[in-house]
C-alpha cells in the first residue's frame, strides 16, 4: 500500500446547500415534478464543483487529500446507510434486483410516501442538523447497495482534484441507528458490527479505485455518552472494527474523526493501537490527547480541531497556534482543523454587507475559517513569524469586540444581578389548575396545534417583497391580518379548542425574535441546513439582550379579537433561542440564558395584559443541548430549567403556561420538563407511535400533557382511526384529564390540503376518544 502524508491542513466537512441554497432549489424543484433526474444531477454536481473549486482559491490543496468530499443530496448519515445496504425491510422494494438504490430509492427513504412513513429524523450531536435514523435488525442484509460516494470521488479526479470522502464510521453508524420494529427486545444494532465491518471493506476498495488516497470515517459516536451503549462497550467495538478495517488491503489511508466533544485518552490510545493513521480530535469542546497518549500514539496524525466548526467567532487564533505547536513539541505530528464538520456555520461573511463592520470583522464563517486553517499550516510549515500579522489582526479583533458597546448594557446587568428566588417559581400547580379550569372552561380532551399553519410562498413571497421595500409596512400588515383571519376561520370551522394565530409573521420561531430584541443581529444569506432542504439562518446574539417593545402582542390580540374561544400566545423560549442561534462564547450560557428570559418575560406580561390567557413558550431544542456527557448534565439542565422558569414565572396563577418539545427522546429528561413547571406540555410522539407514554407513567408525570397524535413531517394524512389508536395508547398510561389532543409539532413545513384533512380527522378522532370516557365513567 503507498503511504501518503496527511495534510497539515484540513476540514472536516463544508456546507453542502449551495452558496445560494441551489441544492435546495434544486431538490425542491425535483420532489414537485417541476425538472428531470438529469437537471436535478447537474445542479447537485454543480454545487459540489463550486465547492472544490472555491476550497481550492481558499488556499487547500487540490491534489494532497485536504478537501473533504462531504456532499449529499439529503444527509451524510443516509449516504453512509446507503453505501452499506443498510435499508430497513419495510422499504425493500427501493432495491433493484440487484440490491442498488437509485435517486427516487433514496428519496423515498428521506420523504416517504402515501404509505409509509420516512425514516426518523433526529438531532445529530447537539446541534440543530437532523440525520434520518437508519433501521437495523437482526436480519438486515448488508451489501454495497450504492457507490455515490466512490462516483463523486472519480468525478473530482477527472476535474484534477484528490479529495477525501467521508462517510459515517461503522460504529457511529451502528450507535445512531434503531431497532428495526419487530427486533427482539435485546437485540441492538451494534450487535451487527461483525456483519456490517466487511461491506466497509468492500467500500474502501471501492473509494481506493476511484483515487482516495484518506477516507474520513466520522466517529463522533465515540464521544458521546447518550446514545445508551456504555464506553467499554464502545471501545471494545471500535477496536475490532479498525482492526479489521486496518488489515483490508486496497484501501486508502484511514482518517477516523471525532467531533462535538472530548474524545479522551482511552478511546484516542484505542483508535492508535488499531492502527488508523490519523484522528481527529475536537480541541474546542475538549481537550488535547495527554503527552502520555502523544508519545504512546507512534506515527499517528492528530488533526487538532483548534478552529470552531460549530459557531461563527473569529475566536484566539493565536491560542489555536499555541496548542498545535505545543502538541508538537511533544513529538506528535499535527495537522491543522476544525472542531466539526463547518456545516454548522452559513458559507462567507462577504455575503453580509449589510452587518456593522466591526461586528462583521469579530466573525468567521466557513470560507474565512478555511482561510484561518491556510494560515496556521502556513505557521506549521514555515514557523509562527510567517503568520504573525495574521495572528495578532485576530487577536486584536477580539480585544476590540470585548469593549465594543452593546456587548455590556449596564441596565440588562443590573436586572439579572437583582434576581431573587422568588422570580423563578410559580403559585402551586394545583392552585392554577383550578383558576385555569375556572378561566378557560375547556372539554375533556381539549384539541389545540402547536402553533404554526403552513408557511404558503405566497406568505414568503410577500415577506421577502416588504423586505426589498416593494411593498410598505400597512400593506405588508394587512396581508398578514387577512391570513390570520382565514386561519382563525378554519380553526372555528374544524372544531379546535384552542384556537392560535398561525405566526404567518415569523420567517423561522427563532430569527423573529433575535430580530425583535437588542444584542442581536441577523443575516440575510447566512443559511445552514437543518434537514433535507430545509435551512435556518441562525441569528447572532453577540452582545446583551433586552426588549425594547412588544411584538407578538399584536398578532395575539388581533387573533382573540376574532374568536370568542382562548387563543394561545406564542413565544420561542430562552434555551431554543440560544441553541439556534449562534450565541457569545465570552460569558457563560446560562447567564446569556437569564437575559432572554427577562425579555421573554415582559413579553408574557404584556401578552396577559392584551388578555391572553394561553401562552405556550416552546422550547423543543432543550435536549438538543444537553451535554454529550454525564458529568456536565446536571449544571445544564439546572440552568436551562430556570432560565425557562424565569422567563414564565411572572405569569398570574389564571394563565395556563403551555411548552412545546420535538425532534427527541425525552425519556431521558422527563424530570427536567417536570422541573419547567409548565401547566400543559406538547411532544412530538406519533413517529414513535406513542413510546414515550411509557416513560410519563414510570415518572408519575402529572401535568397536562399532548403526546403528538400525527407526524407532521410528511404530507401523509393519518386516518380518523389511527389517531384514535394513537388515543386509546396514551389513555392506558395518561390520566384523561391530563390528556391533551394536538400533532406532533408545527404545520409550517405542510400544505393546506393535508393539513386541513389531517386536522378535520384529529377533531373527529378527540370527539370519538371523549364519547367513550362519557360511556366507560
Ligand atoms: N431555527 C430553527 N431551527 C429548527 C426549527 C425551526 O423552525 N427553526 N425546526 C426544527 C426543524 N428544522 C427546521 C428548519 C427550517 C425549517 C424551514 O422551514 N425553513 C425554511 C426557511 C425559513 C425562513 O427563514 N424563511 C424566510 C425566508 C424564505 C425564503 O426562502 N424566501 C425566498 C423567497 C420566497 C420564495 O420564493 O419561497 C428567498 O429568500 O429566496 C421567510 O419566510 O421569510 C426553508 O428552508 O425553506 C423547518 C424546520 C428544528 N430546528
Ligand atoms: C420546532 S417547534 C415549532 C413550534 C412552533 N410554535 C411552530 O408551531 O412552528
Ligand atoms: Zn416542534
Amino acid at each position: 500500500m503507498t503511504t501518503t502524508t496527511f495534510p497539515t491542513g484540513t476540514i472536516l466537512g463544508y456546507p453542502r446547500i449551495g452558496r445560494r441554497r441551489e441544492l435546495k432549489q434544486a431538490l425542491e424543484s425535483y420532489w414537485r415534478g417541476a425538472s428531470e433526474r438529469a437537471a436535478f444531477e447537474e445542479a447537485a454536481a454543480g454545487v459540489r464543483r463550486a465547492t472544490r473549486e472555491r476550497l481550492a482559491a481558499l488556499g487547500l490543496g487540490r491534489d494532497d487529500s485536504s478537501i473533504p468530499e462531504s456532499s449529499a443530496h439529503y444527509d451524510q448519515v443516509l449516504d453512509t446507510a446507503l453505501a452499506v445496504g443498510a435499508v430497513p425491510a419495510r422499504f425493500a422494494d427501493v432495491l433493484d434486483a440487484d440490491g442498488r438504490v437509485d435517486l427516487d430509492g433514496e428519496f423515498t427513504l428521506a420523504r416517504g410516501d402515501a404509505e409509509r412513513a420516512p425514516l426518523e429524523m433526529t438531532k445529530w450531536f447537539d446541534t440543530n442538523y437532523h440525520y434520518l435514523v437508519p433501521e437495523i435488525g437482526p436480519e438486515t442484509a448488508f451489501h454495497v447497495a450504492d457507490s455515490r460516494i466512490a462516483a463523486r470521488v472519480a468525478e473530482a479526479r477527472a476535474e484534477g482534484f484528490t479529495t477525501r470522502p467521508v462517510l459515517v464510521g461503522p460504529v457511529t453508524l451502528l450507535l445512531l441507528s434503531k431497532a428495526e420494529d419487530g427486533a427482539p427486545a435485546e437485540f441492538s444494532p451494534l450487535d451487527r458490527l461483525a456483519d456490517l465491518v466487511p461491506v466497509y471493506v468492500e467500500v474502501l476498495r471501492e473509494l481506493r479505485e476511484a483515487g482516495a488516497e484518506w477516507v474520513q470515517l466520522d466517529e463522533s459516536g465515540l464521544v458521546s455518552e447518550t446514545l445508551g451503549v456504555d464506553a467499554d462497550t464502545v471501545l471494545e467495538a471500535t477496536r475490532a472494527a479498525y482492526a479489521q478495517l486496518h488489515s483490508a488491503t486496497d484501501r486508502p489511508e484511514l482518517f477516523v474523526a471525532t467531533a462535538y466533544a472530548d474524545l479522551g485518552d482511552e478511546a484516542f490510545r484505542t483508535l492508535a493501537d488499531s492502527g488508523v493513521a490519523a484522528i481527529g480530535v475536537d480541541l474546542v469542546r475538549g481537550s488535547a490527547p495527554s503527552a502520555e497518549a502523544v508519545a504512546a500514539a507512534g506515527d499517528v496524525t492528530i488533526a487538532a480541531g483548534v478552529i470552531d466548526g460549530h459557531n461563527i467567532w473569529r475566536g484566539d487564533l493565536a491560542a489555536a497556534f499555541a496548542t498545535l505547536e505545543e502538541l508538537r513539541a511533544q513529538g506528535a505530528t499535527v495537522a491543522a482543523s476544525t472542531s466539526t464538520s463547518l456545516q454548522h456555520v452559513p458559507h462567507d461573511v462577504a455575503d453580509e454587507p449589510q452587518l456593522d463592520a466591526r461586528l462583521a470583522s469579530w466573525l468567521a464563517f466557513a470560507d474565512q475559517k478555511v482561510g484561518q486553517i491556510v494560515t496556521l499550516a502556513r505557521g506549521l510549515t514555515e514557523g509562527r513569524d510567517a503568520i504573525a500579522a495574521e495572528l495578532d489582526a485576530a487577536t486584536a479583533a477580539a480585544e476590540d469586540r470585548a469593549g465594543a458597546p452593546g456587548v455590556r448594557d449596564e441596565k440588562v446587568r443590573a436586572r439579572t444581578a437583582a434576581l431573587g428566588e422568588k422570580d423563578f417559581s410559580r403559585e402551586d400547580a394545583e392552585v392554577r389548575e383550578a383558576a385555569q379550569q375556572t378561566a378557560l372552561g375547556l372539554p375533556v380532551l381539549p384539541t389545540t396545534t402547536i402553533g404554526s399553519f403552513p408557511q404558503t410562498r405566497e406568505i414568503r413571497v410577500e415577506r421577502q417583497r416588504f423586505a426589498k421595500g416593494e411593498i410598505d409596512r400597512e400593506t405588508y400588515d394587512g396581508f398578514l391580518r387577512e391570513e390570520i383571519a382565514r386561519v382563525v376561520a378554519l380553526q372555528e370551522e374544524l372544531g379546535l379548542d384552542v384556537i392560535v394565530h398561525g405566526e404567518p409573521e415569523r420567517n423561522d420561531m427563532v430569527q423573529y425574535f433575535a430580530e425583535n430584541f437588542d444584542g442581536f443581529d441577523v443575516t440575510v444569506n447566512g443559511w445552514v441546513q437543518s434537514y433535507g432542504s430545509r435551512c435556518t439562518r441562525p441569528s447572532i446574539l453577540w452582545g446583551d439582550v433586552s426588549r425594547p417593545e412588544a411584538f407578538t402582542v399584536p398578532w395575539s390580540s388581533y387573533a382573540q379579537s376574532l374568536t370568542s374561544k382562548p387563543v394561545k400566545g406564542m413565544l420561542t423560549g430562552p434555551v431554543t433561542i440560544l441553541a439556534w442561534s449562534f450565541v457569545r462564547d465570552d460569558q457563560p450560557l446560562g447567564e446569556t440564558a437569564n437575559q432572554v428570559a427577562l425579555a421573554l418575560r415582559d413579553e408574557i406580561e404584556d401578552l396577559e395584559t392584551a388578555g391572553i390567557g394561553i401562552i405556550q413558550v416552546d422550547e423543543p431544542a432543550l435536549r438538543e443541548l444537553l451535554p454529550l456527557k454525564q458529568a456536565d448534565q446536571a449544571d445544564y439542565l439546572d440552568w436551562s430549567v430556570a432560565s425557562f422558569r424565569l422567563a414564565t414565572s411572572g405569569a398570574a396563577e389564571r394563565t395556563q403556561i403551555h411548552t412545546h418539545l420535538c425532534y427527541s427522546e425525552f425519556g431521558q429528561i422527563i424530570d427536567a420538563i417536570d422541573g419547567l413547571d409548565a401547566d400543559v406540555t406538547s411532544i412530538e410522539a406519533a413517529r414513535s407511535r406513542m413510546e414515550v407514554v411509557e416513560d410519563l407513567e414510570k415518572h408519575h408525570y402529572a401535568r397536562g400533557i399532548g403526546p403528538g397524535v400525527y407526524d407532521i413531517h410528511s404530507p401523509r394524512v393519518p386516518s380518523t382511526e389511527e389517531i384514535e389508536q394513537l388515543l386509546e395508547t396514551a389513555l392506558e398510561g395518561i390520566d384523561s384529564r391530563l390528556l391533551w389532543v394536538n400533532p406532533d409539532c408545527g404545520l409550517k413545513t405542510r400544505g393546506y390540503e393535508e393539513t386541513e384533512a389531517s386536522l378535520r380527522n384529529l377533531v373527529e378522532a378527540a370527539k370519538t376518544a371523549r364519547e367513550q370516557l362519557a360511556q366507560n365513567a
